[in-house]
C-alpha cells in the first residue's frame, strides 16, 4: 500500500501527546485546512528486518488495511496516512472521553444498567468485527475508549488494531501477543486462534467492570499466566455481593477454557443479562450495583 509521501505536518499542527504504547505515540492534531482535531498515531518503522526497534510495514499495513475493513460507530475511524522516511502516520478520530475504566472510576453509584449499556455497545462492534473474520487480540480497558465526557451516554470506541487478525479461509493464525490479564488459555498455549479469543477478554473486562478485581491477576506475569491456565478464579462474596446472577452466569459463559464453546459476540447481545426477557429480569438488574467500596 502507499501512504501520502507528503509531510504530515505541512497538512496537520501538532499538538498535546495524548498517550504512547508499544507502537509509538499518539498526539492531538488539527487539521490546518479546516481547524479540525484528530489524533495522529506516529508508528516508528524499522530500517531493515533485523533492526529491533519500530514496527514492520507489513504490520503497519495490516492495520490499516483492517481498519479501513471496519467502519463502525463503535470503532475509531482512520481518515489518512502519511508515510516519512522512518516513520507513518495514521489520522484517527479523536476520541476524547478518555477510557472506559476512569469514567467509572470517577462516577458515584454505578448501576449495572450503565455496565450493560457499556457492554452493549463493545458487543455491537465486535458482532461487526467477527462477521468480517477479523478479531480485535489486544481488547483491555485502555482500548477501549469514550467519544466524550460530557453526554450522560457516551459512546464507546475501540481503538489501537495494532494486534488485530483478518482470518483467511482455512487459515490458521497463532500468537502469544496481548496483555497477560485479558489473554485466553489459548494465545497462552500457543494454540490457532478465533474471534473467541476476543470473547475470553470480555469476561475479564465484565468482571472487572462489575467488580474493580482482575479475576486471574498475580503478584506477577507468570503467576496471572498460571491462574489463567488452571482457570483459577472466583466471584468473591466481598466484591460480588451486590452483582445479579445474570451478570456472573454471563462471566461464567465467557471465561470457558474450550475457545470453540464459549460465547460469541452475537450470542452475548441475546444473554438475559444483557436482553432481559422479562420485566422481573430488568427490574432485578436495577437492583445491583457496582461494587465501587475499593
Ligand atoms: C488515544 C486515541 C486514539 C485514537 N483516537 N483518539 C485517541
Amino acid at each position: 500500500a502507499v501512504f501520502k509521501p507528503e509531510n504530515v505536518e505541512d497538512f496537520y499542527e501538532l499538538g498535546e501527546v495524548l498517550g504512547s504504547g508499544h507502537f509509538g505515540q499518539v498526539r492531538q492534531v488539527r487539521e490546518r485546512a479546516s481547524g479540525t482535531s484528530w489524533a495522529g498515531k506516529f508508528l516508528k518503522i524499522r530500517k531493515n528486518a533485523c533492526s529491533r526497534l519500530g514496527l514492520d510495514r507489513s504490520s503497519v499495513e495490516r492495520e490499516v488495511e483492517i481498519l479501513q475493513a471496519v467502519q463502525h460507530p463503535n470503532i475509531v475511524t482512520l481518515k489518512d496516512v502519511f508515510e516519512s522516511r522512518a516513520e507513518v502516520v495514521l489520522i484517527l478520530e479523536l476520541v476524547s472521553g478518555g477510557e472506559l475504566f476512569d469514567f467509572i472510576a470517577e462516577k458515584e453509584n454505578l448501576l449495572e444498567n450503565e455496565a450493560i449499556d457499556f457492554m452493549k455497545q463493545i458487543l455491537k462492534a465486535l458482532t461487526f468485527m467477527h462477521s468480517k473474520n477479523i478479531a480485535h487480540f489486544d481488547l483491555k480497558p485502555e482500548n477501549i475508549m469514550l467519544s466524550d465526557k460530557v453526554s450522560p451516554h457516551p459512546n464507546i470506541k475501540l481503538i489501537d488494531f495494532g494486534l488485530a487478525h483478518l482470518f483467511y479461509q482455512g487459515e490458521e493464525y497463532r500468537s502469544t501477543s496481548g496483555t497477560p490479564q485479558y489473554i485466553g488459555p489459548e494465545v497462552i498455549n500457543n494454540e490457532p486462534l478465533s474471534t473467541a479469543a476476543d470473547m475470553w477478554s470480555i469476561g475479564v473486562i465484565t468482571y472487572i467492570l462489575l467488580s474493580g478485581l482482575s479475576p486471574f491477576q498475580g503478584d506477577s506475569d507468570e503467576e496471572t499466566l498460571k491462574n489463567i491456565i488452571a482457570m483459577k478464579y472466583e466471584f468473591n462474596a466481598r466484591y460480588f455481593s451486590t452483582t445479579s446472577s445474570m451478570a456472573k452466569d454471563f462471566i461464567e459463559k465467557l471465561l470457558v477454557k474450550n475457545a470453540s464453546e464459549r460465547m460469541t459476540a452475537e450470542e452475548c447481545l441475546l444473554h438475559p443479562w444483557i436482553k432481559p426477557i422479562t420485566r422481573k429480569q430488568a427490574a432485578n438488574r436495577n437492583r445491583s450495583s457496582i461494587n465501587m467500596k475499593n
